[in-house]
């Protein structure tokens, strides 16, 4: 008879596998000095939601941003998330790399509504800061630049909330083309996130016990 412990590992592998095959590898989130940890939380809770697996982020501050993970639920543990020190470097290297569409929220009534973007083609979504938007480097770099419509007396969303309505339109879309049914990840791949992740929460629970 196999032991509780076996069984709570193979489906805990089982569900690694089942979200790494859903997991969309060509859509990217650029977060650009989101300032407030509970944003950036908020955020990388979205991404895992959606099925980003990379979240690349610029800070003008020393330390970075923290990760609340009581906001978050920890989703950061499945996201490869990264720094990034030049943003202009960092956006034109990726775009060359991976040859994605880089869409950047722009608050202008030059810019497109979200909803006539094609995300179903490799995408690098851009978001700004709370207070000054998305830093104008980043801007010259843009294939589109987007705006969700806004009705009220405010002028502008919740940076999480507006990244939320932009990467869910980006998964109806995805959804509505089979994308989640075909892996964008290889076998390969998918076993060494698997193995990473795994991994990884041996080390946490050691950490724990000291
Ligand atoms: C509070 S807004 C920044 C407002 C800033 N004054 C500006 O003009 O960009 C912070 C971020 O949330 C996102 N955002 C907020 N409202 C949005 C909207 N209506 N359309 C698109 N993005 C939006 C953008 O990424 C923006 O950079």
């Amino acid at each position: 008879m196999q032991s509780n412990r076996i069984i709570v590992l193979e489906d805990r592998l089982k569900r690694f596998y089942e979200v790494l095959q859903k997991r969309q590898k060509d859509l990217v989130v650029f977060v650009d000095d989101v300032t407030n940890e509970h944003n950036f939380s908020a955020i990388l809770r979205t991404c895992d939601a959606v099925g980003v697996m990379r979240v690349y982020y610029f800070s003008e501050a020393k330390k970075g941003i923290e990760i609340n993970e009581a906001v978050s639920m920890a989703a950061n543990r499945w996201l490869f998330i990264e720094r990034v020190y030049d943003r202009e470097k960092a956006i034109k290297e990726i775009k060359e790399r991976e040859n994605l569409q880089v869409v950047v929220t722009w608050l202008d009534e030059s810019s497109k509504d979200f909803r006539e973007i094609n995300y179903t083609k490799p995408t690098l979504l851009v978001v700004g800061n709370e207070l000054k938007g998305v830093s104008e480097d980043i801007l010259n770099l843009a294939d589109e630049r987007i705006v969700i419509p806004m009705m009220g007396m405010v002028q502008s969303l919740n940076v999480s909330v507006a990244t939320g309505i932009i990467l869910y339109e980006a998964l109806r879309q995805r959804l509505d083309k089979g994308m989640y049914l075909k892996p964008t990840l290889s076998e390969k791949e998918i076993e060494e996130i698997i193995m990473k992740w795994n991994n990884d929460i041996i080390a946490r629970r050691k950490e724990r016990r000291k």
